[in-house]
């Protein structure tokens, strides 16, 4: 890979918040951009742009928002499509976590055998039969494996297939999520695991399963409420016992380490919850995320750079004393 290739995704449609179309621009202004440049040749392609989310004239009786995440998701799949991905990495910044279905299936049309990790305190994989909210954030993986229809996503024609999936970081699951996550043996490591088994050791395990030869490209779908609730303010469905920060910063150096991680989606970093130091530090502590994880990439074994974000939220979290 020589380059990064940034889009920014402000995709709402997925829950009632709206703040979180404001990431993409607030990231940018926090210096994403140049922080990359840094690391390596990056290139902004601008924004996926949506419609603002409109009154639905007639409420669907599953999927909030259904016609504008059908749609929306699928324009996110049409644009990754046409992208040359073969020599850059990708950075989907959201936006909420129903554009993974969008980026995913878009990403399915580069590389079929795509292996993704989902990192997030939920499951995200309600169908809207089982979904106790009707907030499409929580349903894009239901979509993706091929487990829900819906008249908005018809256009749906690539599969994910379970085996590909893994879990990391999960707490707050639903009780048809369960239900998908056991019928189709998806791989599953909650915090407790991670801290048990260590994280290296967890996301090796789980690669080596997924992909036995280590020969398929990965993906890594990162929710920014798989942070401990104390860890991170501004995102919209917070969740406690998280894992902790090291771990999660280990996890994405060991995806970067293996050489195949090609492309990351950050969603549901929401500047419009929490005080302005809290939106601050959860700014800080995610461009930190991204710029670890990539300078990873590109720079494998080579020394990491202090992270002062990562020890202002260790010190104002009161969860490592
Ligand atoms: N991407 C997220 N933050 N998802 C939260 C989903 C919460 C809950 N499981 C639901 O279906 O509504
Ligand atoms: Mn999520």
């Amino acid at each position: 890979m020589k380059d990064i290739k940034v889009i920014g995704i402000p995709f709402d449609f997925g829950q009632d918040h709206i703040g979180v179309r404001l990431a993409p621009h607030v990231l940018r202004e926090a210096n994403l951009i140049p922080r990359l440049q840094n690391i390596v040749k990056t290139e902004d392609l601008g924004d996926i742009i949506f419609p603002f989310k409109l009154v639905e004239a007639k409420k669907d009786k599953y999927i909030k928002h259904s016609l504008g995440a059908g749609l929306g998701t699928k324009a996110i799949s049409d644009r990754l499509e046409e992208e040359d991905l073969s020599k850059s990495f990708l950075l989907n910044v959201g936006g909420d976590h129903g554009l993974g279905l969008g980026t995913i299936h878009g990403l399915l049309s580069h590389h079929p055998e795509s292996v993704v990790v989902w990192a997030d305190a939920h499951g995200d994989i309600n169908t809207p039969e089982t979904s106790p909210s009707g907030n499409f954030h929580g349903m894009p993986l239901a979509f993706l494996l091929g487990l829900s229809q819906h008249p908005h996503f018809g256009w749906i024609r690539r599969k994910l297939l379970p085996n590909k999936l893994i879990f990391f970081g999960p707490r707050d699951l639903d009780e048809g999520e369960k239900d998908i996550i056991a019928r189709h043996n998806i791989q599953y490591y909650s915090s407790e695991d991670i801290n048990r088994l260590g994280a290296k050791e967890v996301i090796e395990m789980a690669l080596h399963k997924a992909d036995p030869f280590g020969i398929c490209p990965i993906h890594l779908s990162f929710d920014v409420d798989v942070f401990d609730q104390m860890d991170i303010d501004s995102t919209g469905t917070k969740v406690p016992y998280g894992p902790k920060l090291e771990e999660l910063f280990l996890m994405g150096g060991v995806l970067a380490e293996t050489g195949r991680l090609k492309s990351m989606d950050l969603v549901e970093l929401n500047p419009q919850i929490g005080d302005a130091a809290s939106v601050e530090r959860s700014i800080a502590l995610v461009l930190e995320f991204v710029e670890a994880t990539l300078g990873q990439v590109f720079h494998a074994g080579k020394e990491k750079k202090p992270m002062p974000a990562m020890l202002e939220a260790r010190t104002t979290s009161g969860r490592y004393l």
